[in-house]
C-alpha cells in the first residue's frame, strides 16, 4: 500500500489546443490551512532531503512527507508483513507538496458544483476566449476541489499514523503475552507431575493414617491414664510449690538477716582488733605509769621531808625579811625626808638651761658651729658672746649666766631627765610639782617635753620619761603597802581660751578654771574629761591623742611651731594599807608657747594677737614668780590663764623648775639673750618652801 497518489497532471492548456500557445501564466493550486501555503516546494539539501520550514510555516501534518513503509505493517493474525522499502527522501518532481494516499472515495474528483459555468449557456465555438475563461473557471474550481482534498488525506494521513503506532505496541504486547503463555504452559507441566507424585503419596500418607489411627486410638488411652496421673502430681507440685515459695521467702530473709549479721560481725571484729590493740598499749602504759608512780612516790616522800625543812627556813627568812622591812621604811622615811631637805636646800624653784644642737640644714648655714656659746666645766654658767658687735679694742661682748645646771648640745634625754627624777618623784611624795619649757619659738622645748614626732625610746621627751618612773615607783612601792590612782588632764591655752586636748569634741560647755575649796588654793578646771590611768601604755595613747588635736601652726623660725600652751596634768592619790597614810601629789608638765618679741610688722592680724597673748602670758608668769620671790601680799595669778591654772603648782606648796630652751643660731642671738635674762630672773627667786600634803 504505497497510497502515495499520484501527482495531478495538468497539461498547458496550449498543449490541448495543438500548438496554440495560451498568452495565460501557468496556474498553480495554491492550498492555504492556518495561514501556512500548502503545495509550495521545501527547500532541498544538498542530499536530497527536504530542509525544515521556519517554524510558523511548518506543516501540522508532518507525516506528509513520511512514508508508512518505514513501519512494518502487522497482519490481522499477528504475523509481521515485510516492510517496504522507505521512500522518506524521494525527490518531489511535481510542482505540490507528496499528497497523501487517498481512500478510494477521497481520490475521486467530486462532482463540479454547478455553479455558473453549469448553468451558463454554451459557448458559440468561436468564442475561444469565452471557452478559455469557462475552462479557467472549471480549473479553478477543480484546484479548490483538490486541496479539499489534501486537507482530508493529511488528516487521514495522521489517523493512520495514530492506528500504526497502536498496532506496533499491540504487536510487542501479543508477543510478551505468547512468551508468558508459553511459559505457563511449561509450568502448568511440572505442576501436572507433581500432583501425580503427590497423590501418590496421599495414598500412602492415607494408609499409613489408618495406622496410625488405631495407634493414636491406644495411646489415647494410655494418655487418659497418664493424664489422671499427671492431675495426681499437678496437685501435688501445687503444693510442693507453695511450699517452695514459702521456703524461699524464708530463705531471702535469713540471706538478709545473715549479711545484716556479717556486716554486725566484720565491724565488731574491727572493734575487737582496735580494742586489742588499745588494750596491749594500755597495759603497756599501766606497767610504765606504775613504775613512774613508785618512783614517784618514792620522790615524793622526799619532797614532804624537803618541804617541811623548806617551811621552817621560809618562816625564818619571813621574821628577816619583816625585819628588813621595817628597816626600809624607816630607810625610806629618812631617804624622803633627806631628798626633800636637799630640795629645799636647792631652792625650790630651780632653772636648767639646755641649747640645742644644730640641725642638718643649719649646719649648712653655719659652718663655724655654736661658737657664740660656752660652757663652764662644773656645766653650771653659760657664757654668751655677741660676736657681731665687737667694742674698740676688738673684743666682743660677754654674758654669763648660772642656773642649776646647763646642758649643752651633746646632752642627751637620759642627762636631761637623771636630773629631774627625783623632783618626779616628789609628786609620788604628795608634792605639787611643776616641770615647764621656756624659750623662743624653735628652740627645743616640745623636743624635751614631749620628744620628737615618732620618737624612738632614746628620744622619749620628759613627759613620757615622768610618767614612766611614776608607774614604775608606784607598783614598786605595793609590797610597802602602797596603792597610787592617777587621774590624767591633757590642756592647751591658746589666744586664752582652755581646750580639752583629751575631749570628745562633744561637750558644749567651754572648760573654767574654779577653786576646789575656799580654804585652800587648790584649782581644778571644769568641763573636761579626766582619764583615770593604771599604766604608761594607757598615757602614751592619751599624749598622742592630744598631739593630734593640739593647734599647730607654721612659723617663720619653726615649721612645727606650737601657739599655745599645753599643760599635761597628773593627780596622784596615794594610800598606804600598812601605815594608813595617804598622799596628794599633782606633776604638771608644761610646753610653754614660743617666746618670739612682737615684730613691727610682717604679721596678720591673728597672728599679731596669738603673739601678744603668749607674750602677756609668759609676762604674767614672770611677774607671778616676782611677786611670790618678793613675798608680795597679791599674787597676779588671775591675770592670765596659765598662771591661774599653775596657781598651786606655783610657789607655796610645790617644787618648780624651768627649762631655759636656747637654739644654737647665732641669728637668733638677741632672742636668747631675752630668755637667758627672764631664766636668770626666774633662778634668782625664792617662791618658799614647798609642803607635801598627806593626811
Ligand atoms: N636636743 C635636741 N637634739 C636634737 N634635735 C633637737 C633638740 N632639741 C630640739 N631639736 C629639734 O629642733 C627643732 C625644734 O625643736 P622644737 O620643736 O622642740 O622647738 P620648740 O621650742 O618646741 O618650738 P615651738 O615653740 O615652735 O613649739 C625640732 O626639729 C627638734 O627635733
Amino acid at each position: 500500500m504505497s497510497g502515495i497518489p499520484k501527482p495531478i497532471q495538468r497539461k498547458v492548456l496550449g498543449d490541448r489546443n495543438d500548438g496554440v500557445k495560451s498568452r495565460l501564466p501557468m496556474l498553480k493550486p495554491t492550498i492555504v490551512k492556518n495561514g501556512t501555503v500548502l503545495g509550495k516546494k521545501r527547500p532541498m539539501q544538498n542530499d536530497g532531503q527536504i530542509t525544515e520550514l521556519p517554524k510558523q510555516k511548518k506543516l501540522k501534518s508532518e507525516g506528509v512527507v513520511k512514508s508508512t513503509a518505514t513501519r512494518p505493517a502487522i497482519s490481522s493474525n499477528g504475523v509481521k508483513s515485510k516492510p517496504v522499502k522507505p521512500t522518506a527522501t524521494k525527490k518531489v518532481s511535481a510542482p505540490g507538496p507528496r499528497r497523501p494516499v487517498q481512500s478510494a472515495a477521497a481520490a475521486k474528483p467530486k462532482k463540479a458544483p454547478t455553479g455558473s459555468s453549469v448553468n451558463k449557456p454554451a459557448r458559440a465555438g468561436w468564442d475561444l476566449r469565452g471557452q478559455i475563461a469557462d475552462l479557467e473557471e472549471r480549473l479553478k474550481q477543480k484546484d479548490e476541489q483538490l486541496a479539499a482534498i489534501l486537507v482530508k488525506c493529511e488528516e487521514n494521513l495522521q489517523q493512520k499514523e495514530t492506528i500504526n503506532e497502536k498496532a506496533v505496541s499491540l504487536e510487542a504486547e501479543v508477543k510478551k503475552t505468547a512468551e508468558e503463555l508459553s511459559n505457563t504452559i511449561q509450568q502448568r507441566n511440572q505442576h501436572m507431575s507433581t500432583i501425580e507424585l503427590l497423590q501418590k503419596e496421599a495414598v500412602a500418607m492415607e494408609m499409613d493414617l489408618s495406622k496410625t489411627k488405631v495407634c493414636n486410638k491406644e495411646m489415647e488411652k494410655t494418655i487418659a491414664e497418664q493424664k489422671g496421673t499427671i492431675g495426681q502430681y499437678s496437685c501435688k507440685i501445687e503444693l510442693l510449690e507453695k511450699e517452695a515459695v514459702a521456703l524461699e521467702m524464708d530463705l531471702s530473709k535469713t540471706k538478709v538477716r545473715n549479711n545484716e549479721m556479717e556486716k554486725t560481725i566484720e565491724g565488731q571484729k574491727g572493734t575487737i582488733g582496735h580494742l586489742t590493740t588499745a588494750q596491749e598499749t594500755l597495759t603497756a602504759e599501766l606497767s610504765v605509769t606504775k613504775l613512774t608512780l613508785e618512783r614517784k612516790e618514792s620522790t615524793l616522800c622526799e619532797r614532804d621531808r624537803e618541804i617541811v625543812e623548806l617551811k621552817s627556813t621560809i618562816e625564818e627568812m619571813e621574821n628577816t625579811i619583816a625585819e628588813k622591812n621595817q628597816k626600809l621604811l624607816e630607810a625610806e622615811e629618812t631617804r624622803r625626808y633627806l631628798h626633800n631637805a636637799v630640795q629645799e636646800l636647792k631652792g625650790n624653784i630651780r632653772v636648767y638651761c639646755r641649747v640645742r644642737p644644730l640641725l642638718e640644714e643649719e649646719r649648712k648655714e653655719q659652718e663655724e658651729g655654736i661658737d657664740f656659746i660656752s660652757f663652764t666645766e662644773d656645766e653650771k654658767v653659760l657664757e654668751l658672746i655677741n660676736l657681731k658687735d665687737r667694742s674698740v679694742n676688738k673684743t666682743s661682748k660677754k654674758f654669763d649666766f648660772s642656773f642649776d645646771h646647763v646642758f649643752g648640745p651633746a646632752s642627751s634625754q637620759e642627762d636631761v631627765f637623771s636630773e629631774i627624777s627625783q623632783l618626779v618623784q616628789s609628786a609620788l611624795d604628795g608634792y605639787n610639782v611643776c616641770i615647764f619649757a621656756y624659750g623662743q619659738t624653735g628652740s627645743g622645748k616640745t623636743f624635751t617635753m614631749e620628744g620628737p614626732i615618732d620618737s624612738s625610746v632614746d628620744h622619749e621627751g620628759m613627759i613620757p620619761r615622768a610618767v614612766s618612773q611614776i608607774f614604775l615607783t608606784a607598783s614598786s612601792w605595793k609590797d610597802k603597802g602602797w596603792e597610787f590612782e592617777m587621774e590624767a588632764t591633757f590642756l592647751e591655752i591658746y589666744n586664752e581660751t582652755i581646750n580639752d586636748l583629751l575631749g570628745h569634741g562633744t561637750s558644749r560647755k567651754k572648760p573654767e578654771i574654779r577653786m576646789v575649796d575656799n580654804k585652800s588654793k587648790e584649782v581644778e578646771v571644769t568641763n573636761i574629761v579626766k582619764h583615770i590611768v593604771t599604766s604608761e601604755g594607757q598615757v602614751a595613747h592619751l599624749l598622742e591623742r592630744a598631739a593630734k588635736n593640739r593647734a599647730v601652726a607654721s612659723t617663720a623660725y619653726n615649721e612645727r611651731s606650737s601657739r599655745s600652751h599645753s599643760i599635761f596634768r597628773l593627780k596622784i592619790s596615794g594610800k598606804n594599807e600598812v601605815t594608813g597614810e595617804s598622799r596628794q601629789g599633782t606633776l604638771n608638765l608644761v610646753d610653754l608657747a614660743g617666746s618670739e618679741r612682737l615684730p613691727e610688722s610682717g604679721y596678720s592680724n591673728d597672728r599679731f594677737k596669738e603673739m601678744k597673748n603668749i607674750n602677756q602670758s609668759l609676762s604674767n608668769l614672770g611677774k607671778v614668780i616676782m611677786a611670790l620671790s618678793n613675798k608680795e601680799s597679791h599674787i597676779p595669778y588671775r591675770n592670765c590663764k596659765l598662771t591661774h591654772l599653775l596657781q598651786d603648782s606655783l610657789g607655796g606648796n610645790s617644787k618648780t623648775l624651768m627649762f631655759v630652751n636656747i637654739s644654737p643660731k647665732e641669728e637668733c642671738f638677741q632672742e636668747t639673750l631675752c630668755s637667758l635674762r627672764f631664766a636668770v630672773k626666774v633662778n634668782n627667786c625664792n617662791i618658799g618652801t614647798a609642803q607635801k600634803k598627806t593626811k
